[in-house]
């Protein structure tokens, strides 16, 4: 598709879906992201060559939050290191993201890694191979980004620990079974910093991009192999979009990850990696105007991975 039209497209889709634009509530089990205008609105999209283009407040940083599960996953995976799958399924969970009932009759083994419990242990697994699991988060998306300015909000990082008694709760229950390595506080702690980093559409499609090219960095070199890459792809579908994951598939068709912080980051393989951001969530969680720009972005381009 040539730049131009790409550009119509989104702001296309940015006027389609204007009435979603502030419905849904925001996060407010979390005070710091309960304080965010819900009538924002941006979406990027990144093609492999490098080329981005945006509309709305594409440019404007937010709470990444689970979307961190994602990078998190890719770096633990990325030293060709599957030693990860013995401590956390691959299965859909079905349950709300935060819920702990599933732990206890499963053992202490997260379904997926994209439940809090499941990645509080791969948390614990990269920081046993980095040391600090935020820092390498931050690292990968400022290189491939190019922005060495994006940051941990630290304000949104002290407001969740002050309210983390869930977290803390799971990673305990997991440390109780086994499958917590580190120090419980400090892994929580770590966890909290990766899902309070600010960023926004462009830099968030841009760090995306190493999906859609396979497993390819910014710089050629190669991250993850090309079964890994679609391996996560796989996981993104299925487990990406907390219990919602059947109903986005059938109104999507593309895998993607959601974070409270109201954005998502969705992957066209070989096409295109899109990134949206709305703060009104719907009851499961994921962004109201986002769901609803990448129903618009998948039916207008036709590109679905179905
Ligand atoms: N689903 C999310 O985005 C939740 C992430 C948030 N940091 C939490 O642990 O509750």
């Amino acid at each position: 598709m040539a730049a131009v039209d790409m550009e119509q497209l989104l702001a296309q889709i940015t006027r389609e879906i204007e009435p979603q634009i502030g419905t849904g509530s925001v996060a407010d089990y979390i005070p710091a992201l309960a304080a965010v205008d819900p009538g924002q609105f941006g979406i990027a999209v990144a093609l492999p060559n490098g080329e981005c283009y945006g509309a709305g407040d594409w440019t404007k940083p937010f709470s990444l939050q689970s979307i961190s599960k994602l990078f998190t996953l890719a770096l633990s995976l990325s030293e060709n290191d599957e030693d990860i799958w013995w401590r956390v399924g691959r299965e859909p969970s079905g349950n709300a993201f935060n819920s702990l009932v599933q732990l206890e009759y499963e053992n202490g083994i997260p379904r997926n890694p994209f439940i809090n419990a499941g990645a509080l242990v791969v948390t614990d697994h990269l920081a046993g191979v980095v040391g600090d699991a935020t820092e390498a988060v931050l690292d990968f998306l400022r290189t491939e980004a190019a922005n060495p300015d994006i940051r941990c909000d630290e304000e949104v990082a002290a407001s969740e620990e002050a309210h983390g008694d869930r977290n803390l709760a799971l990673t305990h229950f997991l440390a109780s079974y086994g499958n917590i390595h580190g120090d419980v506080r400090d892994i929580v702690r770590q966890y909290v910093r990766h899902c309070s980093i600010a960023i926004n559409c462009r830099d968030l499609a841009l760090a995306g991009l190493f999906l859609a090219r396979h497993g390819i960095r910014r710089d050629g070199s190669r991250m993850l192999s090309h079964s890994h890459t679609k391996r996560i792809n796989a996981v993104m579908l299925t487990c990406g979009t907390y219990d919602a994951a059947g109903e986005f598939a059938y109104r999507v068709g593309i895998p993607s990850k959601s974070g409270v912080g109201g954005g998502i980051l969705a992957v066209v393989p070989e096409r295109c990696s899109v990134a949206v951001w709305g703060p009104g969530l719907d009851r499961r969680g994921n962004s109201v105007a986002g769901v609803a720009a990448l129903d618009r972005f998948t039916a207008l381009t036709d590109w679905s991975v179905f």
